[in-house]
């Protein structure tokens, strides 16, 4: 099991954020979490990092039950999981390479890693994630003088150097046209692409969602109401998913 959600709850003070979820991910997987806004899709995601730490429950990732790990534990599952967020994280005045080299960093020993940041290594396989990316010009390129978009790619050829076990993408696409966002998905596809590694994505676009991953997890006010095929998702279940109810 590359996930393992039981039984798990999370509160924010008064408010409860995920109420008495259940979920597996298997290696392999594409699977996608959709819901409205506040449903709780970030706080899932977050579990998977221990970024977020259930109030009951119990959190297992790739072998390892989160709630109980040592420090030292964890920041070894830490290395087998990648991210890509909204915020990309990246160091804008240095050059491309060496933002993607980053990905790499969990795995060096520290010297390598601050050797790196003098004279990038590994240039060949930094230059292969670029070129996959679409943006291999642009390798010695400072980082913050990229467009948004650029960055992005640099944030993805990053992910596909580190190649996790488990990808997690927090709302990748949110603020993308609706081609590059078909790009990003693809390419977040491919990381997960028949080699045991599985992918994990929120998103607000459930059309998107039927067309990149197999499997698509519906939240709703904290607890899941669907965890299907994406073939078997209707179109009812998506009305219900997204229905207004007005509060109080
Ligand atoms: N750190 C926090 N402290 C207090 N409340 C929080 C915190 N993080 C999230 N929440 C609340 O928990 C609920 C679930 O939030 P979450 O961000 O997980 O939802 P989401 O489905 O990802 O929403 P969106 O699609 O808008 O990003 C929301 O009501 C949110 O306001």
């Amino acid at each position: 099991m590359v996930v393992a959600l039981r039984a798990v709850r999370v509160r924010y003070g008064p408010l409860l954020a995920l109420d008495d979820v259940d979920l597996t991910l298997v290696a392999g997987e594409r699977v996608a979490v959709v819901g409205p806004s506040g449903a709780g899709k970030s706080t899932l995601l977050a579990l998977c990092t221990a970024a977020v730490r259930p109030t009951s429950g119990t959190v297992e990732v790739l072998g390892q039950d989160l709630t109980s790990a040592t420090p030292r534990q964890l920041a070894a599952v830490r290395r087998r999981v990648g991210a890509l967020y909204q915020r990309l994280h990246l160091v804008g005045r240095l050059r491309v390479v060496h933002n993607v080299n980053a990905g790499r960093l969990g795995a060096w020993p520290w010297w390598r890693a601050l050797l790196s940041l003098v004279r990038p290594l590994e240039v060949a396989a930094a230059r292969q994630a670029l070129a996959r990316t679409g943006i291999e010009a642009l390798v010695d390129a400072r980082t913050d003088e990229l467009s948004g978009g650029e960055q992005q790619r640099v944030a993805l050829a990053r992910l596909l150097v580190q190649d996790p076990e488990l990808v997690l993408a927090d709302e990748p696409v949110s603020s993308l046209d609706p081609a590059r966002a078909e790009e990003v998905l693809r390419l977040l596809g491919e990381t997960a692409t028949g080699r045991e590694r599985t992918l994990l994505v929120s998103l607000h676009d459930v059309d998107l969602a039927l067309r990149h991953c197999d499997r698509v997890v519906g939240v709703r006010a904290g607890r899941v109401v669907f965890d299907l095929p994406a073939a078997a998702v209707t179109a009812d279940l998506r009305r219900q998913l997204y229905a207004f109810e007005p509060s109080g």
